[in-house]
């Protein structure tokens, strides 16, 4: 399969480097000199156990239109570039190509489809960790499976996508309702992300301490009840156990949120606690909890991004 990763920062070289055994794989970031380094030395990823592997893709460049159109195009911009990302890589998606999005939070989807037909459009959840090293090296810090579907699109082309992903060493499955595990996975964010990005804190804190514990609790709650108004059916205890259990789990980590204000980069705050406010506000559900936080994020990110 002819396969484009457009992002190839942490998760896209982690993807672009895995499926580049297996398939044809150009990879295409803004980032020249991270590109240079994989055109020099193919992408470095040190893997859980230790060892580091080199993957070598196909073709790697900061020039989409040297691609052409690709079978499948997977997305690992931020959300607030996807749109002018698409914009720009135009020439690599053709009628036929399918767009996967395993990225964060909610929202993406609609800035993909400000591009691409939405019958073309794959999303899902990955569970697997990489964080940026250094150019042309990543950390892959922990794996997991990658869940697949579509919301207009044809069913098939998320068994595709999944297959591809399979044949490439990924534990991977399509699903008829991703929207249940895009909200699933968003309740572990909403208790991580934004708490542990405020308090320069470790993932576990969230957990072991009873204040964060007590705020990430009522976040999680609000989000099940706007999840659960727009037709999905969680168990709010049991989602609060396994949102407790990701902050244990991945105790030492520093959020993916907690980084980028460490970098003074935009958050994802939008997409996350923010696709809580937005949807309850649809759905006519109040989200106290999640609206603070979020304007807490907002007015820390202001500083540093002058806007
Ligand atoms: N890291 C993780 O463990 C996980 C991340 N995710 C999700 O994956 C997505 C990507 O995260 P991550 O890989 O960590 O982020 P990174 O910032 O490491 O990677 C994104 C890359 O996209 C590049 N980029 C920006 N604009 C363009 C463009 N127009 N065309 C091509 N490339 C562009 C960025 O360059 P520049 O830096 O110069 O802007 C960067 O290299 C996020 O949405 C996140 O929520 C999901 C699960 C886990
Ligand atoms: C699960 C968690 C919280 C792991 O750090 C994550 O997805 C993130 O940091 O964005």
């Amino acid at each position: 399969m002819k396969i484009g990763l457009l992002g190839c920062g942490a998760m896209g070289s982690l993807y672009g480097g895995y499926l580049s055994k297996v398939h044809e794989v150009y990879v295409c970031d803004v980032w020249k000199e991270h590109i240079e380094a994989i055109r020099a030395n193919g992408i470095r990823l040190d893997e859980p156990e230790g060892e580091t592997a080199v993957f070598t893709p196909k073709y790697a460049t900061t020039d989409p239109s040297e691609i052409g159109p690709v079978d499948l195009l997977i997305v690992f911009v931020k959300y607030m570039l996807l749109e002018d990302a698409l914009k720009n890589a135009k020439t690599m998606i053709g009628k036929d190509t399918i767009v996967l999005s395993l990225q964060n939070g909610i929202g993406n989807y609609d800035e993909i489809a400000k591009v691409v037909p939405e019958e073309q459009i794959c999303c899902g959840t990955t569970a697997h960790g990489c964080t940026f090293l250094e150019p042309g090296h990543v950390r892959h810090t922990g794996r997991g499976i990658t869940n697949v579907g579509t919301l207009k699109g044809p069913y098939a082309n998320a068994e595709k996508v999944a297959d591809a992903l399979r044949q490439a060493g990924f534990e991977a499955a399509a699903h008829e309702n991703v929207m249940q595990l895009i909200w699933h996975k968003l309740f572990a964010n909403i208790a991580i992300n934004a708490i542990t990005a405020l308090l320069d804190q470790t993932n576990a804190t969230v957990a072991e301490n009873p204040y964060e514990h007590t705020l990430a609790e009522n976040m999680v709650r609000e989000a099940v009840a706007v999840a659960n108004a727009t037709g999905c059916h969680f168990d709010v205890e049991a989602e609060l156990k396994n949102a407790f259990d990701v902050a244990i789990a991945t105790g030492t980590n520093r959020s993916s949120m907690l980084q980028d204000v460490t970098r003074q980069r935009e958050t994802e705050i939008k997409i996350i606690n923010g696709a809580v406010v937005k949807t309850g506000k649809e759905a006519g559900i109040p989200t106290p909890y999640n609206e603070v936080i979020c304007q807490l994020i907002q007015a820390k990110q202001s500083f540093y991004l002058k806007k």
